[in-house]
């Protein structure tokens, strides 16, 4: 597997792009999308060669795409746009105060910037014509471990496949490094036109709830959608639960997809199922649920996962694996399953691959990742009340054995959801180590109090022999963590997954949990997996 070095995000970018660009020039362009020329810059009518929303990434040729953004605004850096080679600026009226007369480049304006910015990418890079087919996962959790489980399938099926999330991006093995979950729209067309040239057959992607708010996958058809769940997450962005879910609901509608798979687990999924304008099957991990399409039927213990069978009302059915632990894991490789089967995979050629290559067991870097067996040590991605409450219910402790959890909040996101941290980590653990996450620009110590404090009111109300723990740097809490540990509990730190670097104050610091809390195994005479 060719893994590409991480770069600058400029030198990435280079990654993101189509080798043959179709011949567009501006003025072309601006009537495509209902730009008005303006007499505020240069005449000239030049050939775009590539669309770019960050100025630091612009390539030579590219048409710049000024937003106004919740803090500043692009116009601001087009110089750095207009140095890195832009040859064309598209902005709105705030935008062209910031550019001024007699700015050197062309310009066009529009109303809104991003609302043009994936069709001004798609008329550019050609994914009208030339695209994989698109498998795309949406909900608060499992969108990672399902793309993966997806893309596993898919290529235990021969096909040609690429990937677009959260870890990484890949195509036909080769990894490209991501920087968000669903890249921008104009990195999200390139990408997707390279794939296509380098016949990438099918991509599954994660559709962030960001990706929906921002309009990063627009003009993207998905020939099969997914939903995990729906469970309080990114409130800061979406302002409540209803705003949330109404923007995962876009996904499951004629503009962005043709088909749909749909959890109905929870009420939002059976919201979903309900109202979804595209042909919907749903799912459920509930035996007993006889209003789903399809059931999971015969779950049994499998290695540290499960085996269970998918069964259609119509009498069709699907058995499977996955060695990954924790019910939510079935869920995730249940929707996998279904998703490529709605694409269009004929299910006996499915069924051969799902029995031939196990590919349900993938390892999904950082996702419920085993780092020792006694005790048990896993690190996890949970960030959420929901994801900490299944993936410590996930960890099985020898008899007698306690539940370890060391983990902490990020600073300037979703604050609301901090002290339900702490309320379910007092639930589902004996032992509750509250640490640092990425404290981002926040001073870490209210976060850690404010975990802490919804921990201590559970320990108040409900748990009164529930240890609680406030220590930091984490690096410290895990080793404090594994200091408590005897062999027969099990050791949960969550909430960092597969990343290797802290943000204290726009600072990168070094730190990846595997490392630590395998160092900390070892430091205390236990066994580590390597
Ligand atoms: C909250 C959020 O998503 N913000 C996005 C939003 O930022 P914004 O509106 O605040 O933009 P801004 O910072 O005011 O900047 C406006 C313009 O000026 C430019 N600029 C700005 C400042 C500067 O110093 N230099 C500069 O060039 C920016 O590149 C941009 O073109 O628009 C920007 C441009 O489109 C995005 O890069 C930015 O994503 C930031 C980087 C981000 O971290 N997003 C995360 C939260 C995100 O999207 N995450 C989801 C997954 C979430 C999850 O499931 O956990 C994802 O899909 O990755
Ligand atoms: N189906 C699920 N239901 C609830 N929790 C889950 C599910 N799948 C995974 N999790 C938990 O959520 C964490 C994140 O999983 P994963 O990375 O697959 O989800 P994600 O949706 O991509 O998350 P994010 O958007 O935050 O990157 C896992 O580490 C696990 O603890």
């Amino acid at each position: 597997m060719v893994v590409q070095e991480p770069g600058t995000p400029r030198e990435l970018e280079r990654h993101l792009r189509p080798q043959d660009v179709s011949t567009i020039f501006f003025d072309d362009l601006c009537a495509a999308i209902g730009g008005q020329r303006t007499a505020a810059g240069a005449t000239d009518n030049p050939r775009i060669l590539g669309v770019a929303l960050n100025p630091q990434v612009v390539q030579p040729g590219d048409v710049f795409l000024a937003i106004s953004g919740a803090k500043r605004h692009g116009a601001e850096f087009a110089a750095t746009a207009a140095a890195n080679g832009a040859t064309a600026v598209i902005t709105d009226q705030a935008g062209l105060g910031h550019l001024g007369e007699g700015f050197g480049l062309p310009v066009a304006s529009v109303d809104n910037v991003r609302k043009i910015a994936a069709a001004a990418a798609q008329r550019v890079y050609g994914t009208a014509e030339r695209s994989p087919q698109l498998l795309g996962v949406t909900g608060t959790n499992g969108k990672t471990t399902t793309t993966f489980m997806i893309r596993s399938i898919l290529d235990a099926l021969g096909v040609e496949t690429g990937l677009v999330g959260t870890i990484e991006m890949s195509a036909r093995g080769q990894i490209i490094p991501s920087v968000l979950t669903t890249p921008e729209s104009t990195q999200l067309h390139g990408v997707l036109a390279r794939m296509a040239e380098q016949q990438v057959q099918s991509v599954a992607m994660e559709v962030s709830s960001h990706s929906l708010s921002y309009g990063r996958v627009d003009a993207l058809r998905f020939a099969v959608a997914g939903y995990t769940n729906l469970t309080q997450d990114h409130l800061d962005l979406h302002g409540s639960m209803q705003e949330y879910f109404e923007t995962k609901a876009q996904l499951f509608t004629p503009a962005h997809s043709q088909r749909a798979v749909v959890l109905v687990d929870d009420d939002y999924g059976v919201q979903l199922a309900q109202r979804a304008l595209v042909p919907t099957e749903s799912l459920s991990l509930d035996e007993a649920n006889d209003k789903a399409d399809w059931r999971v039927i015969e779950l049994e213990h499998f290695a540290l996962g499960h085996s269970f069978t998918l069964l259609h009302r119509d009498g069709r059915s699907i058995s499977a694996r996955t060695a990954l632990p924790g019910m939510f894991n079935v869920a995730n490789a249940a929707l996998a399953v279904l998703m490529v089967l709605a694409s269009g995979v004929e299910l006996d050629a499915l069924q051969a691959a799902l029995d031939a290559n196990d590919p349900l067991s993938v390892a999904v870097p950082g996702r419920m990742q085993v780092v020792g067996h006694a005790p048990v040590a896993v690190v996890d991605f949970a960030h959420n009340s929901d994801a900490i409450a299944k993936a410590l219910d996930s960890m099985r402790p020898g008899s007698d054995g306690r539940r370890i959890i060391v983990f902490g909040a990020t600073g300037d996101r979703d604050k609301t959801k901090r002290p339900d941290m702490g309320a379910v980590a007092a639930r589902h653990a004996d032992i509750v180590i509250v640490t640092d996450d990425d404290p981002h620009s926040e001073d870490p110590a209210p976060i850690r109090a404010q975990v802490a404090a919804g921990a201590q009111q559970v320990i108040d109300s409900e748990r009164p022999k529930v240890q609680l723990f406030n220590l930091a740097p984490r690096a410290k809490a895990v080793e404090f963590a594994v200091s408590l540990a005897a062999e027969n509990d099990a050791i949960l730190v969550a909430g960092r997954g597969h990343e290797v670097s802290q943000d204290v104050a726009g600072i990168d610091v070094e730190l990846d949990d595997r490392v630590e809390l395998a160092n900390a195994l070892n430091l205390h005479g236990f066994v580590t997996i390597h």
